[in-house]
């Protein structure tokens, strides 16, 4: 099945609320109807999944996603399924409360949740507590049902929105179901795409109802997901001047490794030179390791303003260190004024000394840099992943990339993109300093700085994807390397990385 046209699209709740009301202007339904598509929505996504099941638990809160959950109820029953249901609330209003009533007009029992209550067994639990109408942790009664729940064994199907996660900002303030399938309706929802989200959303459907495409057309998203995309093509007379020249900075005392991953991310991201600017203890080691790089020993701005000059792009701050000499060589790069991909001890310098970027930039922290450049906690930071990119570009006027589960891509227009790729293999040490490479390699070959972000966020967690199919424990940021080359060159089977 094609994917929607839009469903690349990411919205906030309050979008969500207003397309919602246009969609049924449009289609001249009610909202009682509405819901009966979802819960239609619903059941093929259960049948599809789990075609053998008999019987099945569905959980209902106090608003419309337990209305839909109710439904669900109904349309199941009919299927032949055996449907037990338990609601949190002894009513329920509006929309929510006619949805119930059909359920039990057709002799459907309903029980009520019991703080000490015993979890039904069933085949698989429906989860219809809270949607898009969560705006508080869940209540202590719900917070045991979730509990049991996700502790069943059974699998989960979430309506809409795993209850518990945020829909916004992708955070869960108190317990949230992790579902292993979540079917979404109407529209792409920010909030399932980015941090804590990756935990509980499970295979993600969208259901978009016989919405009309009118509907989607008339709302500028507030984000949108990347999309695979092939590197800018190049002249088969290219001469490796045409394909710039990067230059990392970084690799204080110890801290070689980072340097090097840097050059080699940029070297394999297609960067015509690559030089490296570290202590004169890690030359010979650099050179040796890999010879492509051109390793210099800096001891200070003296000997960093040449080779500031010949290059084309900075990457400033791998294994930099924060003392004497890092702060140096940090202010000697800033000053020139060239394109600049900060990350790592250059991020922890700039919280220290603020300012903004004239030259095209890209600041990649993760969410404890990204704390210290606000000066906030890397908890606030987390609450809202969203507004938090957004003020890092709004404070330092540069495009912000926001690492993590769901890397956010933010530019200080707004412009904010989501990477649905990368897995947890990648939460491990180097990974940052490859990307930094990577982003630095693509400004090098001509990409606009938005486009060299996004194409270098993209290019790293898919490359991370591709290595940790040998496994997520234990992968190493150089595994990457190999496929960072395949995919750069748009080769999508696995026998380059063999
Ligand atoms: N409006 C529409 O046109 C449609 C809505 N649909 C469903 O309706 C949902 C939105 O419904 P609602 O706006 O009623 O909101 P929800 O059903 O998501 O939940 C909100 C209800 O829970 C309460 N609540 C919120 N946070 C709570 C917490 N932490 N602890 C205890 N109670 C809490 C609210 O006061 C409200 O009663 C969507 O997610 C979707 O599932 C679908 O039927 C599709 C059509
Ligand atoms: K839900």
């Amino acid at each position: 099945m094609p994917a929607h046209p839009y469903s690349r699209d990411l919205h906030t709740v309050a979008q969500l609320r207003v397309m919602e009301g246009t969609a049924l202007a449009a289609l001249g339904i009610s909202g009682h109807e509405l819901m009966r598509r979802a819960a239609n929505a619903a059941l093929n996504s259960l049948r599809r999944h789990w075609p053998q099941l008999r019987q099945i638990c569905i959980h209902c809160g106090p608003g419309n996603n337990g209305g839909d959950g109710f439904l669900l109820g109904v349309l199941a029953r009919e299927a032949g399924l055996q449907v037990e249901l338990v609601a949190l609330s002894a009513t329920a209003h509006g929309e929510a409360a006619l949805a119930r009533a059909a359920w039990e007009a057709g002799g459907g029992k309903v029980q009520l949740w019991d703080t000490n209550g015993v979890l039904p067994t069933a085949e698989l639990h429906v989860d219809a507590l809270y949607g898009i109408g969560l705006n508080r942790a869940p209540e202590p009664a719900a917070v045991r049902l979730i509990d049991l729940i996700n502790h069943s064994g059974r699998p989960v199907l979430a309506l809409d929105v795993p209850s518990g996660l945020n829909t916004d900002s992708g955070d869960c303030p108190g317990a949230a179901i992790r579902a292993d399938v979540t079917v979404t309706f109407i529209a792409g929802k920010r909030g399932l795409h980015t941090g804590r989200a990756a935990d509980q959303v499970g295979v993600l459907e969208l259901a978009t109802l016989g919405v009309p495409e009118s509907v989607y057309a008339d709302t500028s998203p507030d984000a949108r997901l990347l999309v695979a995309e092939a590197l800018p093509s190049r002249a088969r007379y290219a001469n490796k001047g045409d394909n710039g020249h990067v230059l990392v900075i970084g690799g204080e005392h110890g801290m070689a490794g980072a340097a090097r991953l840097a050059g080699e991310s940029a070297l394999r991201a297609g960067a015509g030179l690559v030089s490296v600017a570290t202590r004169a203890e890690h030359v010979f080691v650099l050179n040796a390791a890999r010879p492509e790089l051109m390793v210099h020993g800096v001891d200070g701005p003296q000997a960093l303003a040449p080779l500031l000059e010949r290059a084309s792009v900075l990457a400033l701050g791998p294994g930099l260190g924060q003392a004497a000499w890092g702060h140096a060589l940090w202010l000697t790069a800033l000053d020139a004024n060239k394109p600049l991909v900060l990350d790592a001890d250059g991020l922890n310098l700039l919280a220290r000394e603020p300012r903004q970027f004239t030259a095209p930039t890209v600041l990649t922290p993760h969410p404890g840099e990204a704390a210290r450049l606000l000066g906030v906690s890397t908890r606030e930071i987390e609450q809202d992943r969203f507004a938090a990119v957004r003020e890092l570009t709004r404070r330092y006027a540069a495009i912000v990339v926001l690492k993590g589960a769901g890397s956010l891509i933010a530019d200080p227009n707004g412009r904010l993109d989501v990477c649905p790729w990368g897995n947890p293999g990648m939460a491990s040490g180097g990974m940052g300093d490859l990307l930094t490479g990577i982003i630095a390699a693509l400004l090098a070959q001509g990409c606009g700085v938005w486009q060299a972000a996004c194409l270098g966020v993209g290019l790293h967690a898919r490359a991370g994807d591709r290595a940790a199919q040998q496994g997520e424990r234990g992968l190493l940021a150089s595994d990457l390397l190999a496929p960072l080359h395949a995919l750069g060159n748009g080769i999508s089977n696995c026998e380059r990385d063999a």
